[in-house]
C-alpha cells in the first residue's frame, strides 16, 4: 500500500508562516506515530499569480483532484488587491473547493479552557464552548449566476446571485445531521426564510432531511438572529448549519469566541473517492494577515488543528488526532501565547515556531 498523500499549499501572507509549523507536525508523526505521508507542495493564490500568472494552475488543480488531502494556509493580500477579479488569489481557493466539490465545510469553535479568561465575551459564557459549525461551500451567492458588473442606463451595477437546488441544501444537511448524530444530537439551520426565497427552500429541505434523523432535534433561526445569539448565549448551540455566505461571517464570529482567529481550523469535505475517504482540503479559518505577515507572530494552532481534522476525517486516525488536539490543551494550558492570545498584561509571546515547537514537545511528552 503507498503512503497517504497530502498537497500542501501555503499560499500567501502567513500562510507559508504556519504551514512551516504544521509540516513539522507531519513528520513528527512519521518519525513517531509510523505514520508516513508523502507529502508534496505546491502554489497557490498570490505565489501561483506570480509564477503562472492565474492563482491556480491546472496542474496544481489536478494534484489536487489525486491527492488524499489537501492542506491550504491561506491566501490573498494587498499586492493583489487591484487584479483582475478573474485572477485574484481568493479566485484560485474558490476554484479547489467548486472542482472538488467540497460542500461541506465543517468549521469547530472550541474554546480550550486556558482561553475563556481570553474572550471577547465573559468566562462563563464561553468556558467549555464547543460547537460546530457546517457551510454550504460550493454553491450560493459566491457561485450563483448571473454575476458581474454590467452597465445598466448610464450607471453600472454589480450582481450575484444567492441560488441553491434541493439537491444541494439536502447534501449539506445530511452532513449536518451526521455529525449531530455523533455530537449533541441538535442541529439549528440558520437561513433568512423571512425575506430570501433560496432560504424557504433551504427551510423546507432542512426538515424534509431531519425526518430520517428523528434522534437529532431540530431548530431553525434567521442568520441575523443567530449572530446575535452566537455572542449572547453560544453554548445553546451544538451544529449550526449554514449556506456559503452566512457560514463565511458567523464562523469568523465564532471564532473571537475562542479567542482568536488564529484558532479556529477547518475540513472542507466532498463525497468519498474510490478508496473510501472524502475529497478533502484543511485550512484555517483565518486568512493571509498582511497586518503580521514576515513578522514570524502568526498563531500556527489554526492550522495545526486543521492537520488534526485531517488525522480524523481522511486518515481515520481519530486517537492521534486526540493526541494532538491535547498537545495544543496543554501548551495553552502552560501559558504559551501568541501575541494574538495576550492582553496588555506583559507576558512575553512566543513567535510562530516557538509555538511549534512547544506542541512538538507536548507531543513528546504524551509518548
Ligand atoms: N481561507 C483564506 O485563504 C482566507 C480567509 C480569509 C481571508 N483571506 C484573505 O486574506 C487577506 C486578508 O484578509 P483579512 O485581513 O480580512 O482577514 P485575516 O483573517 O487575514 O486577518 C484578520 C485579522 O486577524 C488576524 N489574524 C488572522 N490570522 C491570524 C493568526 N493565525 N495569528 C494571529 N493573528 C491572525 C490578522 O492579523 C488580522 O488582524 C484578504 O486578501 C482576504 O481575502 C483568505
Ligand atoms: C478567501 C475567501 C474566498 C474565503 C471565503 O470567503 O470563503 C475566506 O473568507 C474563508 O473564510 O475561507
Ligand atoms: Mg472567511
Amino acid at each position: 500500500m503507498p503512503n497517504p498523500s497530502i498537497l500542501i499549499l501555503p499560499g500567501d501572507g502567513i500562510g507559508p508562516e504556519v504551514m512551516t509549523e504544521v509540516r513539522k507536525i507531519i513528520s513528527w508523526f512519521g518519525d513517531k506515530r509510523g505514520l508516513q505521508f508523502d507529502v508534496s507542495e505546491d502554489l497557490v493564490g498570490g505565489a501561483a499569480y506570480d509564477k503562472h500568472g492565474k492563482p491556480l494552475a491546472d496542474e496544481t488543480m489536478a494534484k489536487a483532484q489525486e491527492a488524499d488531502a489537501v492542506l491550504l494556509g491561506a491566501v490573498g493580500g494587498p499586492a493583489y488587491d487591484d487584479l483582475d477579479f478573474s485572477v485574484k488569489p481568493e479566485r484560485g481557493l474558490l476554484r479547489l473547493r467548486k472542482e472538488m466539490d467540497l460542500y461541506s465545510n465543517l468549521r469547530p469553535a472550541q474554546c480550550f479552557d486556558a482561553l475563556a479568561d481570553f474572550s471577547s465575551l465573559k468566562k462563563d459564557i464561553v468556558a467549555g464552548l464547543d460547537i460546530m459549525i457546517v457551510r454550504e461551500l460550493t454553491s450560493g451567492v459566491y457561485f450563483g449566476e448571473p454575476r458581474g458588473i454590467f452597465e445598466e442606463g448610464n450607471e453600472r451595477v454589480g450582481i450575484n446571485t444567492q441560488r441553491y437546488t434541493e439537491s444541494e441544501i439536502e447534501r449539506a444537511a445530511r452532513s449536518a445531521f451526521e455529525l449531530a448524530m455523533r455530537r449533541g444530537k441538535k442541529v439549528c439551520s440558520m437561513e433568512k426564510a423571512n425575506v430570501m426565497e433560496s432560504g424557504i427552500l433551504w427551510r423546507e429541505v432542512v426538515t424534509r432531511v431531519s425526518a430520517d434523523y428523528p434522534e437529532v432535534e431540530l431548530s431553525h433561526m434567521y442568520a441575523d438572529n443567530g449572530a446575535m445569539q452566537l455572542v449572547r448565549a453560544p453554548k445553546q448551540f451544538d451544529v449550526i448549519l449554514t449556506d456559503n455566505l452566512f457560514g463565511d461571517i458567523l464562523s469568523d464570529c465564532a471564532a473571537m469566541l475562542t479567542g482568536s482567529l488564529g484558532m479556529l481550523p477547518s475540513a472542507s469535505l466532498g463525497a468519498p473517492m474510490e478508496n473510501g475517504r472524502p475529497k478533502a482540503l484543511y485550512e484555517p479559518v483565518h486568512g493571509s494577515a498582511p497586518d503580521i505577515a514576515g513578522q514570524g507572530k502568526a498563531n500556527p494552532i489554526a492550522c495545526i488543528l486543521s492537520f488534526a481534522m485531517a488525522l480524523r476525517y481522511s486518515f481515520d486516525q481519530g486517537s492521534e488526532a486526540d493526541r494532538l488536539e491535547a498537545a495544543v490543551e496543554k501548551v495553552l494550558a502552560d501559558g504559551v501565547r501568541t501575541a494574538d492570545l495576550l492582553g496588555e498584561d506583559g507576558v512575553e509571546p512566543v513567535s510562530t515556531s516557538q509555538m511549534g515547537d512547544a506542541v512538538l514537545a507536548a507531543l513528546d511528552a504524551s509518548l
